[in-house]
């Protein structure tokens, strides 16, 4: 095997806390522009055309998730928009007839992602854990969910802990590249491989820690060595009971400072997805990434954060151009402004890190943390899952695409200029799958494996020193 996988086989060293989303991804794959044309239905062309460029950020209806979708092919870009729970919208999901379903969220993915990667401990945390949602995390001695019994923190597999909460089913809808429909005189044809989130929003989903919980977090913060924290897309601006995103933004920060209370090395990384409320967007940035150390984001969601930070330009750039100085720049810009550890950026053709200089990690081995999350990335692009580490000689076996060399090159002369002196820029190029099984999941994938990589870089070299 080669050195890189081996480099990384062992990740025992490494305890993580994830918190806060997990559903039940329903994919179902769009292979053929009949199935495209199966949803469209006999909606009127013309008012599908005017819908596509009213961009609803919320979907209330049919013609509202058929619009996004069709933009989001045209976009190339991948999306997630959420759902209005309808009865009505609700039953026009349920009517559609998925392939399979898997664990999702970021908690869900990463938790059975790092349970094969044999770390020594993984408490992941949900606030809504069903039944069917419980028995779709791995079995695994080292993934555990914690609740409280008579004021005690209890640590079991999360097959052993649900409650009877509600299920919250998120439909992904995946398509290949260069899939191709019409309406009326325009064509619309898919520029990559992607997929489209129509993502459930039920109005008790709420992100936080449970009450009783919450007193135990400064004992689960002792017990890691780090935690990625994600799902906060999901907070809505107001509830029916009254609370509003600033009660739960500030509980959140409230939880990390809890984590770090008595482990106060304690690295928090926050991943991110696209979040559609503009509001909620620039709150997320306020509130949470100054306390956070890492974060873990794809082109256009470091486009739309930057954006809301006012660098309409900048973000403009990227979106349009996806130029890889724009994202360094933007990247920068985060790093500084919230004084984070690092950024991760992945697109289709990198992965970048990017940090102060100073730090006890050589470029050599932040380097080899994103050539392991390109190798956990192809493989989960190939196959759909990882279940086993087996499984990563797929990814192992898949080549850099063809623009990697320059990339490296580019991001090699930009590291040099004078502007980055300061800094170290890591890029490793993405080992693209022609055609892959999906791609929901694959950016968890990658921030995952980089984040906990990192981390267990930075325990054995602070072992030595
Ligand atoms: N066909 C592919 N082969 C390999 N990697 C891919 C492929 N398509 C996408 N990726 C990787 O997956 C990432 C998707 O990230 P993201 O949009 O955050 O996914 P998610 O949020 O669903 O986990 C891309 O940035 C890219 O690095
Ligand atoms: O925003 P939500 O509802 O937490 O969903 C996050 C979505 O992003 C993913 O975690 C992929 O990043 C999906 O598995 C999931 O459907
Ligand atoms: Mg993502």
């Amino acid at each position: 095997m080669d050195e890189i996988y081996r480099h990384f086989e062992d990740f025992s060293n490494v305890s993580i806390f994830l918190a806060y989303n997990v559903n039940v991804d329903a994919l179902k794959y769009l292979k053929y522009p009949k199935d495209v044309y199966g949803l469209i239905g006999d909606f009127n062309e013309e008012e599908l055309i005017s819908k596509i460029e009213e961009y609803p950020r919320v979907i209330e209806n049919p013609l509202d998730f058929v619009s996004r979708l069709i933009h989001a092919m045209r976009s190339g870009k991948p999306v997630e928009v959420p759902i209005k729970n309808t009865p009505e919208l609700d039953s026009y999901f349920n009517s559609m007839v998925y392939d399979e379903e898997r664990i999702g969220g970021q908690v869900g993915i990463i938790s059975n992602l790092l349970s094969i990667l044999n770390l020594k401990k993984i408490i992941a945390y949900s606030p809504i854990l069903s039944k069917k949602q419980s028995q779709m995390f791995n079995n695994s001695e080292n993934l555990v969910f914690p609740t409280e019994f008579n004021g005690k923190l209890v640590l079991k597999k999360p097959i052993d802990s649900f409650g009877n909460d509600e299920l919250k089913i998120n439909r992904i809808f995946e398509y290949p590249e260069n899939l191709s429909i019409s309406l009326k005189n325009i064509t619309v044809t898919s520029k990559r491989a992607n997929r489209f989130i129509a993502a459930s929003r039920p109005e008790n989903l709420r992100i936080e820690v449970h009450e009783n919980l919450k007193s135990h977090l400064s004992k689960i913060g002792k017990m890691v060595d780090c935690a990625i924290l994600s799902g906060f897309q999901a907070i809505k601006q107001s509830y029916l009971d009254g609370k509003t995103s600033d009660y739960y933004l500030d509980n959140a920060i409230e939880d990390i400072k809890l984590l770090k209370s008595q482990n106060p090395d304690l690295k928090v990384h926050l991943e991110f997805a696209s979040i559609q409320d503009i509001i909620i967007r620039k709150k997320i940035a306020d509130y949470i990434l100054p306390h956070v150390d890492c974060i873990g984001m794809d082109e256009a969601e470091i486009a739309n954060i930057i954006n809301s930070l006012g660098y309409s330009e900048l973000s403009e750039g990227i979106l349009k151009n996806s130029r890889l100085e724009d994202v360094i720049k933007a990247s920068k810009i985060l790093l500084e402004q919230y004084n984070l550890d690092g950024v991760q950026i992945h697109t289709l053709y990198y992965i970048m890190y990017i940090c102060k200089k100073g730090g006890i990690l050589s470029e050599e081995s932040l380097e080899k943390t994103l050539e392991f999350a390109t190798i956990l990335a192809s493989t989960k692009a190939s196959l759909g899952e990882i279940n086993t580490t087996k499984d990563l000689e797929v990814g192992l076996n898949t080549p850099y695409n063809k623009h990697g060399n320059l990339l490296k090159e580019i991001a090699k002369n930009i590291s040099i200029q004078k502007e980055y002196e300061k800094y170290n820029i890591v890029l490793v190029p993405s080992r693209i799958v022609k055609n892959p099984k999906s791609t929901v999941g694959l950016g968890d994938t990658i921030s995952s494996g980089a984040f906990v990589g990192y981390i267990s870089e930075l325990k054995k070299a602070k072992s030595k020193n």
